[in-house]
């Protein structure tokens, strides 16, 4: 299929074309030059067809490349300008050739010998425009474990040069570029099926190249599939900006929406230091994982209060039905008194007024009544809607807690990193206010990856909460234990000197060989080491968690089960 030269990309033309027309010739010309129809490509070609000539952020670059390469001496200044008329005219072919002669002359190594001439099976990269004809180094690629009948012919073979890399070399460097290939590269194409597609076409390619001249016919191909690859991972790093810039914007304006809500401020919060800091899959779940905990139980908790504000309400409207029903009978009441007043007017006897005064003090006590009832209705009823009200003031604080929530370690129950900074931060200004003694302990559980190794992940779960669970209920309540990562943890001791610091760590280390860990009725022993420090007056919180960090270091390399003490 020929490519029509008809409806130029001409502005003059385009403004003829109905979109639909111009999306149609799009299509046409992507199919007919056997381009991939990706929403880029489609794009391009679109404006092209409809003559907006914006340029892809590629072209830009090459663009600006050529730009500054024209500053530099000598002929390097005359590849510039031919490369900027190229990028001018989107001659990208012949920009790659200019770029590729700049390339050959000026990087890469000069010949090994003179008195060798050098000889090349390649196909010249010289074109006209090349000042010097261009000496390739001979690279003989033939293996000398390759058997006989894959070798190159021997009139193609460099026989006299001493070969700049060796044949064992060569097929090396082939399969380690084969490898990088089927294995590294094609794992970071997923979602492009035609990449990776090429990228094992390629490395099964090198892998059988014996000669130069099969090589030489893959570096072309070798260049392109680098160009897509690149083109592919700018397009993903700028998605996935856009995305996190999406993402962090909708937080942003969740948190300010959130002024009455503050039970959910907790997350946004945490959602938004994630954001800020690097991203990386362990941060990403360790979120996620903290969230779906504090989601779950406050959706249990507001399940509870939605209930509580229902019974609060059908209280009130008993309460209003009961007025009512106070007001209807004693209007009716009225109505019958006056009645009664205009009968006893008109009376025309004793017997008939006892009978009007008995049906009066009938009515009377039958309104009494009734009024004692609904003002006991009512009283009751305004019980009940305090008591629900004093739940419901429950239930919300029990929210804003539940937030309290994500400064919790979810496996152990000890504090997370959050939470130790906010601790951390508010001990050292305590002591620093009522100059008394802070110390830290960093705790690190010995050989813990054997323990996993040995009896499972599960296990090893099991293991921490053990030791977080020994560690609380041997310490006082005022200190406090936090999760530092992994299996290693921090325990903040107000008041408490670096010497008895060392002696309280070293109290946890006995109670552990006491209640000694149990798994499938097997007694296993957990140790730790631990670096203690205590804190100098004025000492910023990442100093102070080095030197602990550093004497832990010291523990372990002593023999583990340990506790150091920093200097
Ligand atoms: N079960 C479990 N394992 C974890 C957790 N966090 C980290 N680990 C594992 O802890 C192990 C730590 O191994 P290393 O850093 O080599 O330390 P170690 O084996 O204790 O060796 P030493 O510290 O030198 O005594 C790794 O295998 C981690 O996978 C967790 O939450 N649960």
């Amino acid at each position: 299929m020929q490519e029509k030269p008809t409806r130029p990309g001409s502005s003059d033309s385009a403004a003829q074309q109905s979109p639909a027309d111009i999306a149609r010739e799009a299509f046409r010309r992507l199919a007919v030059r056997r381009i991939a129809p990706t929403p880029e490509a489609y794009r391009d070609v679109y404006d092209e067809v409809a003559g907006i000539r914006e340029p892809s952020p590629a072209e830009r670059v090459l663009t600006e490349f050529a730009a500054n390469l024209a500053g530099a001496s000598g002929d390097i200044a005359g590849y510039a300008t031919r490369m900027a008329e190229n990028a001018q005219t989107r001659d990208w072919h012949g920009y790659g050739r200019h770029l590729q002669q700049l390339a050959d002359k000026h990087l890469k190594p000069a010949p090994a010998a003179k008195e060798q001439p050098a000889r090349t099976n390649s196909i010249p990269l010289v074109d006209d425009v090349t000042p010097a004809p261009v000496q390739r180094m001979p690279i003989p690629l033939v293996d000398d474990i390759a058997p006989a009948e894959e070798r190159e012919p021997a009139s193609l073979v460099d026989a006299g040069t001493a070969p700049v890399i060796d044949g064992n070399v060569a097929r090396m460097l082939r399969e380690m570029l084969a490898r990088t290939l089927n294995f590294a590269v094609t794992s970071l194409l997923q979602g492009s099926p035609e990449l990776t597609k090429e990228s094992e076409s390629l490395a099964t390619d090198i892998n059988m190249a014996r000669t130069r001249q099969a090589l030489s016919e893959i570096e072309p191909r070798l260049k392109q599939f680098c160009f897509r690859v690149e083109m592919r991972s700018g397009d993903i790093a700028e998605e996935r900006e856009l995305l996190l810039r999406l993402f962090r914007l909708l937080i942003e304006n969740i948190g300010e929406l959130l002024e009455d809500d503050s039970w959910l401020s907790g997350q946004i919060t945490n959602v938004q230091e994630v954001l800020s800091g690097p991203i990386n899959y362990a941060t990403l779940m360790d979120a996620t994982r903290s969230l779906k905990e504090v989601i779950y139980k406050q959706s249990m908790l507001k399940h509870s209060l939605a209930e509580a504000k229902t019974r609060v309400r059908d209280m009130m409207l008993t309460a209003i039905d009961r007025l009512g029903a106070v007001a209807t009978s004693t209007g009716d009441y009225h109505r019958k008194i006056e009645a009664y007043s205009q009968k006893i007017s008109a009376a025309k006897g004793v017997p008939e007024l006892n009978q009007l005064l008995e049906d009066i003090t009938r009515d009377t006590r039958t309104a009494h009544i009734e009024a004692l009832r609904s003002h006991d209705d009512v009283l009751a009823a305004r019980n009940e809607v305090h008591g629900a009200e004093t739940r419901i003031q429950e239930l919300e604080s029990q929210l804003v807690q539940m937030s309290e929530l994500v400064r919790e370690d979810q496996l152990t129950g000890s504090l997370n990193r959050r939470g130790l900074d906010e601790v951390l931060e508010r001990e050292m200004a305590r002591a620093q206010r009522r100059n008394s003694s802070l110390c830290i302990a960093m705790l690190d559980v010995d050989d813990f990856k054997k323990l996993n190794d040995t009896y499972g992940h599960s296990t090893g779960d099991e293991a921490l909460i053990h030791l977080v669970r020994v560690v609380k209920d041997t310490l006082r309540s005022m200190d406090v234990i936090a999760r530092f990562g992994g299996e290693e943890f921090m325990i903040v001791l107000p008041d408490t000197s670096l010497e008895a610091a060392s002696q309280t760590v070293t109290r946890v280390q006995r109670e552990l060989t006491k209640r000694i860990f149990m798994h499938n009725h097997e007694r296993l022993l957990i140790t730790f080491s631990a670096g203690a420090a205590m804190y100098r007056s004025g000492e910023e919180q990442v100093e102070l968690i080095k030197r602990a960090d550093e004497a832990l270091y010291k523990a372990k390399k002593a023999g583990k089960n340990r506790v150091v003490n920093a200097d």
